[in-house]
């Protein structure tokens, strides 16, 4: 039965500098390439063999993966990049400092901003610094100026649909390396969480997460790698 394998990108610099991030393309740190280079030493002890593997267009998930798989021995592995694993968009909270961000605006507005299913952040402004719309990659993309939790699931699920699925159910064992609530809007919906529980869901940078894919594809329970 086909295994589905996500992994939240290693540490990036603004992991690290505690800087809200979304769509904001930052690299991994020294540590975030060593937590990608355990992921993949991990993988290939316990005799993970993806056929194929899809990131986000965003540099931290692509180096996660490159680095995990050149550790696998595995850099041949054919891999879909799609916007659409993208981490949430930060909108206006895009670049600020998050410790900052609470003393100006209270911890609780914070998590809601953060955590909440379907509040936005506040929209990015026109003219902002992180704007990623003139980006070459978007091109023909309507850029969000913000997502809340339950807009990338609107955007993560019809992809996880019509590109995933497919390959799951040929057979294959599949290999995401993407964001923390890319990830927790496809872990919401196949782990069947309810919209209150997500909010206490954090996925950690580097740690292979495993779906055992039952024949019909329902997926079984999910587990760290690590803990297998
Ligand atoms: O800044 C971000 O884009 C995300 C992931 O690092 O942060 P948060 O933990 O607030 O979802």
């Amino acid at each position: 039965m086909p295994k589905l394998i996500l992994i939240r990108h290693g540490q990036s610099q603004w992991n690290l500098e505690n800087r809200f991030t979304g769509w904001w393309d930052v690299d991994v740190t020294e540590k975030g390439a060593a937590e990608a280079k355990a992921a993949g030493a991990l993988m290939k002890e316990k005799g993970i063999h993806p056929a194929i593997g899809f990131t986000s267009v965003q540099t931290r998930a692509i180096k996660t993966m490159n680095i995990a798989l050149e550790e696998m021995g595995m850099l041949w592995l054919p891999v879909t990049k799609n916007w659409q694993l993208n981490e949430r968009h930060y909108g206006g909270l895009t670049g600020l400092d998050k410790q900052q961000t609470r003393d100006k605006h209270g911890d609780e507005q914070v998590h809601i901003w953060r955590r909440s299913f379907d509040v936005p952040p506040p929209p990015m402004e026109e003219g902002s610094p992180f704007e990623m719309a003139n980006d070459p990659r978007y091109a023909g993309i309507k850029v969000p100026r913000a997502e809340s939790l339950k807009d990338t699931i609107e955007r993560v699920l019809p992809y996880w649909e019509s590109a995933i699925v497919p390959e799951l159910k040929a057979g294959k064992d599949v290999l995401i390396s993407a964001h923390g609530n890319s990830l927790r809007a496809l872990v919401k919906h196949l782990s069947g969480i309810s919209d209150e529980d997500i909010t206490g869901l954090e996925i950690p940078t580097g740690q292979p997460i495993v779906y055992d894919m039952a024949g019909d594809l329902a997926p079984g329970e999910r587990y760290y790698l690590a803990d297998s």
